[in-house]
């Protein structure tokens, strides 16, 4: 069960503490039923002291042992869902871009967030329901001793609500997935409705259509969990209906065919309403149960699937590159993307290039040329299919990967701007109203406390300035900028190509951009123009002035 093999991976706490907190408690539970069964209709005077202190002390067992209990599955459960999801984030870091721009975002979401939920919300009542099944056999002892015919009866009906139990536990399974597939579907609508809210709000029409898609993943989500929610009430009604049908059986029906010694029916009686809640308890946590394995099961599929997808190979030691180099070479590098089916759908290169260090490199070419795939292979994000990357003669490798990768500052044209400068020293708060000054957006932005900026809801053309003066701030030896001038105002484009660039280049770095203002074209060392992913001029500096 993904349940128990997820607790068996996480929890460290050994689980004789467990069963032995839980058997405690139980048995203190278990106690006072008996104690309370055997001291009722004494006579009072025959009460000793030694009785009552008894009870006060099994009480006292129980408190102890129940909170203890409590404790640590609260501690366990806990760690173990902020380890999981500590390990989810971790895994999706590590993880290829190209395998993870083709796993469903909402199953990831969901992962983080809902079955790590479930997991924490049902960890209690599991607990509950272990106590329970404790107290059941516990009191089954107890009746045993003083009412075989009750037993053997009551021993019967547990045996068929196994049975029962287990069988429903099986169907409740295959439901529990679907209603979290289509609550995934759900999810994807809700992230629809966020993401493009404007577009949405501009299109009546888009509007009702995405509305009337969502609303029928609600409807089948919704369908789904009254099914399974009617499935579990009608479990519980028949459970509690074949308690009362056991103790009329034994109170009415098996008097009538054996003797029974009256005090021991009363007792036995007694004992089988103390097992009704915890009865109950336990058919109330099947469902509970069920949903929480579902969601492991969950987890440990995007687990899986998230480590399938990871870069790292375990055991490899990653290496540095030197922090100097000369020249990037592309020997022979082609990429290709594939459908589900491994069709073949658009290839890149082979591209047999150099670039300097110091170079100012343009890259040009019409929509859907290759300009983005060419910078993803360049900057490490995606791997060369055939052909290699060499960095100063050394072949690029796993290894040395992380290293290669961290020599870049990259603005990608769908690039996130981050609120908070991660992995960034705190900067002086003058060089900070330096780069403002050049990137004239001072006063627009500053920062709030150490690296976080008081704002970032610029405009498009001042967030992107604002993510350069994050870039410059990184001081990366290579910067690489896709489409990073189109939405700026011609003022700033020239000072971008006049002033900016050669400013980068006198400090040392080599710029690569991907650009199709041609009018600056003169501003580069060197101009790749691609046509259907491959180069088909390549012109440098002599040639462009
Ligand atoms: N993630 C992807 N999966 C499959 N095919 C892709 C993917 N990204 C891009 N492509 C295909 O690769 C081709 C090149 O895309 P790319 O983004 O490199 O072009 P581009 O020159 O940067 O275009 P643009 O100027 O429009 O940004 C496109 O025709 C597209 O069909």
């Amino acid at each position: 069960m993904p349940l128990i093999e997820l607790i068996r991976r996480h929890v460290k706490t050994s689980a004789h503490v467990f069963i032995i907190l839980a058997l405690l408690s139980g048995v203190s539970n278990v106690l006072v039923m008996t104690l309370i069964n055997t001291s009722a209709g004494v006579e009072q005077a025959t009460l000793d002291l030694r009785t009552i202190a008894m009870f006060g002390l099994v009480i006292g067992i129980y408190i102890v042992s129940q909170r203890g209990l409590m404790r640590i599955t609260a501690t366990e459960v806990e760690s173990m869902i902020h380890n999981l999801r500590m390990a989810l984030v971790e895994n999706i870091s590590h993880a290829e871009l190209l395998s993870l721009e083709q796993v469903g975002r909402s199953e990831i979401l969901a992962g983080m967030i809902r079955d790590t939920q479930t997991i924490s919300q049902a960890s209690n009542i599991l607990v509950i329901a272990v106590q329970s099944v404790i107290m059941i056999a516990l009191s089954m002892v107890y009746v045993f001793l003083i009412n075989k015919v009750a037993f053997a009866l009551s021993l019967s009906f547990i045996a068929l609500s196994m049975v029962l139990i287990l069988r429903h536990m099986l169907t409740l399974r295959e439901e529990l997935n679907t209603v979290f597939k289509e609550e995934n579907h759900l999810y994807d609508g809700l992230r629809d409705v966020l993401e493009g809210f404007k577009e949405v709000k501009m299109s009546v029409p888009r509007r009702i259509d995405i509305l009337a898609e969502i609303d029928i993943a609600a409807t089948r989500a919704r369908d789904v969990k009254i099914a399974f929610q009617g499935r579990a009430a009608q479990e519980f009604m028949l459970s509690q209906t074949m308690i009362f049908l056991l103790l009329g059986l034994i109170v009415f029906v098996a008097p009538m065919f054996f003797s029974v010694e009256a005090g021991a029916a009363a007792r036995t009686a007694a004992a089988m309403l103390f097992i009704v809640g915890p009865l109950a308890m336990v058919t109330q946590a099947i469902p509970i149960f069920a949903t929480a394995n579902a969601a492991a099961e969950n987890l440990v599929r995007l687990e899986h699937l998230l480590q399938s997808l990871a870069t790292k190979i375990p055991g490899m030691i990653e290496r540095p590159l030197p922090a100097e180099f000369e020249e990037i070479h592309f020997d022979t590098v082609s990429f290709t993307y594939t459908d589900s089916k491994s069709v073949n759908m658009f290839t890149v290169g082979p591209f047999n290039f150099s670039i300097r260090q110091g170079d100012t490199l343009f890259i040009t070419g019409g929509n859907g040329s290759g300009k983005s795939t060419l910078v993803k292979l360049l900057v490490g994000l995606y791997y060369p299919e055939k052909g290699v990357i060499r960095i100063d003669q050394q072949a690029l490798s796993a290894e040395t990967y992380t290293a290669y990768r961290s020599k870049f500052s990259v603005i990608f044209s769908d690039y996130h701007l981050f609120k908070r400068m991660y992995g960034l020293n705190v900067p002086n708060p003058e060089v900070i109203e330096e780069l403002c000054l050049l990137l004239e957006i001072l006063g627009k932005v500053r920062l709030q406390d150490a690296n976080t900026f008081d704002t970032i809801d610029l405009s498009t053309g001042q967030r992107k300035r604002l993510a350069l003066l994050v870039t410059l701030l990184e001081d990366k030896p290579i910067i690489v900028l896709d489409e990073w001038a189109a939405d700026q105002d011609p003022h700033f484009r020239r000072k971008f190509y006049q002033e900016l660039l050669p400013h980068l280049k006198a400090l040392g770095k080599t710029i690569i951009a991907i650009t199709h203002d041609d009018r600056y074209f003169d501003t580069a060392d060197r101009c790749i123009a691609l046509e259907e992913g491959r180069i088909v001029s390549d012109i440098n500096s002599n040639s462009l002035q």
